[in-house]
């Protein structure tokens, strides 16, 4: 399975309808993958909070449609990174979504940990209360966005419904690089799962973020890197190593807490 991590700046002073068509030009060009991935909040830019309501759109939105046309056009898995959802109560969501290569849904996921530290989303946004797989023609996929990677009990959930790979769209500030590497690398290798998170970069008003996109195996191993600048990272997974690795070293079976074995 080829896929590719499309790095790009949301700078907040572009427009967004011109970001779109931007962004639709890079994807239009990715005739030979699989799969493509998007960071987090990538249209509106996650830091144009006083633009949030204004912005917000139902998942049968233009924004979603538009996406959903360009996954037709070049016939591959299109993981929309997150878009602003406004759900029927009204209540706006930060919601990850993957689309087939008929244009078709196949999962969403609003985002649970919502982040209010230096941001206004927790404030903003409603958490989401669900974390599900989908069962895909790219293996059985796995969704979580960006401050999620700090909890690893979300990862856990989805591995017990046979996550093997999990796409997270981000947008990590470059002030916590250090982190971005450790979790990414770390929740890879304890769920045992391809990992393929996709950050922005470039400033958006006071916060460098830090891009470094990364694909990592079951096994911790850096598969693809990105630099800190717009780029598009490719790489390439069989998922049949995630059954190779936990065949070969069946940690996720030793697991005691599910059962309350070892902890009374
Ligand atoms: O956890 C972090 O350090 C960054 C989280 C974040 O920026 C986000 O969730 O958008």
């Amino acid at each position: 399975m080829k896929a590719a991590l499309v790095q790009v700046a949301s700078p907040l002073d572009e427009p967004v309808e011109g970001r779109i068509e931007r962004v639709g030009d890079l994807v239009a060009g990715l005739t030979d993958v699989d799969l493509v991935v998007l960071p987090e909040l990538w249209a509106p830019g996650y830091f144009a909070f006083d633009r949030y309501d204004e912005l917000a759109q139902h998942l049968d939105g233009p924004l979603l449609s538009t996406i959903r046309g360009w996954a037709r056009a070049i016939g591959a898995h299109l993981h929309a990174g997150s878009v602003l959802e406004r759900d029927p109560t009204g209540r706006l969501h930060n919601t990850a979504v993957l689309v087939d290569p008929t244009g078709e849904v196949l999962l969403d996921y609003r985002k649970i940990h919502v982040f209010g530290y230096q941001s206004l989303e927790s404030k903003l946004l409603s958490a989401g209360q669900r974390a599900d797989v989908a069962d895909t023609a790219i293996g059985q996929v796995g969704m979580t966005t960006c401050y999620d990677l700090r909890f690893p009990e979300l990862y856990r959930h989805l591995v017990d419904q046979g996550a093997e790979l999990v796409i997270v769209p981000a947008a990590w500030p470059a002030a916590r690089l250090e982190h971005w590497k450790l979790f990414t690398r770390t929740r890879a290798v304890e769920n045992q799962v391809f990992l393929l998170a996709c950050n922005a970069v470039g400033k958006q008003g006071d916060v460098e973020l830090a891009g470094h996109s990364v694909v990592v195996d079951p096994w911790g191993r850096v598969l693809a890197e990105a630099g800190s600048g717009e780029e598009v990272l490719y790489t390439e997974i069989d998922r049949a190593t995630v059954t190779e690795i936990r065949h070969e070293f069946p940690v996720l079976q030793d697991r005691r807490l599910r059962n309350q074995a070892a902890f009374g």
